[in-house]
């Protein structure tokens, strides 16, 4: 059998060398060419999966090792009998650990308490879903709105409108969706964006095109009140430069970009592969995963419960890091920034999640082990 994957996806020799020749390439060079003789193509999402790329191609299944799916065409697969499979939930951590840190950055930019913020989710499924717990176990106001959900599921939530007019941090969960009643391309368009209340944080860490990001650039021009944090953007790798400028937090499309996150969207194809194969998956992740450098922090129990918190999440991850790296290339050449864009995330240092940190408090406090369990993360004895 023979294997083409996009070379940014970890461990593909680990899992899959026992089942075929693997072949490598960057994914955005992935073409018709490319696929002569390959049976499955494994891809992240830069890599536009359609009619045009496969028709009259040998692949039989399509593997991406990422939540979203918009780059598939996924009609397409079905009609041609392509077996096909995403990874659901892979990386969700890792973009709630991202918006814990631009929440923290622009709290302590703003001179605002986190606590007395009303926060809006939009989208509640892996990502959004595990952001709400968080949240809502800090024992902050949260609203979330999710039209799918609300007719499956009934629960508490609100329509966009509710998000717009009364909270004050708003972010972005959804899919990128095209079509549909509750299609989400510039979900926040013009008109949306210009209701925002005053002193809103946007976040988007979902897709670039559910925000109307010309319409976000000129609100941004002239509302100095509202903060945005972006991690994507319409037309990546291409990047409005005067739209990052005016972000609080800007970074190319790296939220997601835990080494647990990747690792897990790479073992999760192969075990649909497997299961496509009829065959046992015998390569375990768990045996793959590397120990996270650092294990656990300790506290004496005097700590503040917002200095805990702070401490916690910035020595797992720190978004203004990537910020920073990310504003350096702004100032090259349009072909030099599209190039770096990728570069930056081909070449993204090992990061871990803050659910897997140990946390030992000096003594019993319950305001503190609030924190700890609301992080996800492992109260010592
Ligand atoms: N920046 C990154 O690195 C990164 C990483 C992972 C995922 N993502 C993006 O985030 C998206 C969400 O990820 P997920 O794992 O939570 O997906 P998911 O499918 O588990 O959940 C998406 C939720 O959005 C809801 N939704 C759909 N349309 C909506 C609308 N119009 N209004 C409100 N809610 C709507 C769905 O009902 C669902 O509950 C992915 O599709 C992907 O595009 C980005
Ligand atoms: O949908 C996701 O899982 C992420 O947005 C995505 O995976 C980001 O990484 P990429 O596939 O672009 O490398």
């Amino acid at each position: 059998m023979r294997i083409l994957a996009d070379e940014n996806i970890p461990l593909v020799e680990s899992f899959f060398s026992e089942h075929g020749e693997i072949r490598r390439m960057p994914g955005r060079s992935i073409n018709k060419a490319s696929l002569e003789n390959i049976e499955v193509l494994l891809v992240r999402s830069v890599t536009r999966v359609d009619r045009e790329l496969l028709e009259g191609s040998s692949v039989r299944f399509v593997g991406t090792c990422t939540i979203g799916t918009d780059h598939l065409d996924i009609d397409y697969f079905e009609q041609a009998g392509i077996a096909w499979a995403s990874a659901p939930g892979c990386n969700a951590r890792g973009v709630v650990d991202y918006v814990l840190g631009s929440l923290l950055a622009l709290a302590e930019g703003e001179g605002v308490e986190l606590k007395r913020r009303r926060y809006g989710v939009i989208g509640a499924g892996e990502v959004g879903g595990r952001l709400v717990e968080v949240l809502r176990g800090l024992g902050w106001d949260v609203r979330v709105c999710d039209p799918l959900r609300q007719t499956r599921d009934l629960g508490e939530f609100v329509d966009l409108e509710e998000i717009i007019s009364e909270c004050d941090v708003i972010s972005l969960h959804t899919p990128l969706t095209l079509e549909g009643e509750h299609s989400t391309f510039h979900l926040l368009d013009s008109d949306v964006l210009q209701r925002l209340q005053p002193g809103t944080w946007l976040i988007n860490a979902a897709r670039g095109a559910v925000v109307d990001n010309a319409a976000l650039l000129e609100l941004l021009a002239q509302r100095t009140d509202i903060q945005a944090v972006l991690d994507v953007w319409e037309g990546e790798p291409q990047v409005d430069v005067a739209l990052a400028e005016l972000c609080w937090i800007a970074t190319p499309h790296i939220a997601g970009y835990s080494l647990d996150g990747k690792l897990r969207g790479t073992a999760q194809i192969y075990q649909a592969f497997c299961a496509g194969e009829g065959v046992e998956p015998k390569v375990e992740l768990v045996r793959l995963i590397p120990a996270a450098p650092l294990q656990g922090l300790s506290f004496d129990a005097s700590v503040k419960a917002e200095d805990l918190l702070a401490t916690i999440c910035r020595a797992v991850y720190d978004p203004r890091r990537d910020d920073a790296a990310f504003r350096r290339t702004l100032s090259g050449s349009e072909e030099q920034r599209r190039a770096e864009f990728d570069q930056l995330r081909k070449e993204y240092r090992p990061r871990r999640e803050i659910d897997g940190l140990q946390i030992h408090l000096s003594a019993s406090e319950p305001e503190l082990e609030r924190v700890v369990r609301a992080l996800g993360a492992r109260l010592m004895p």
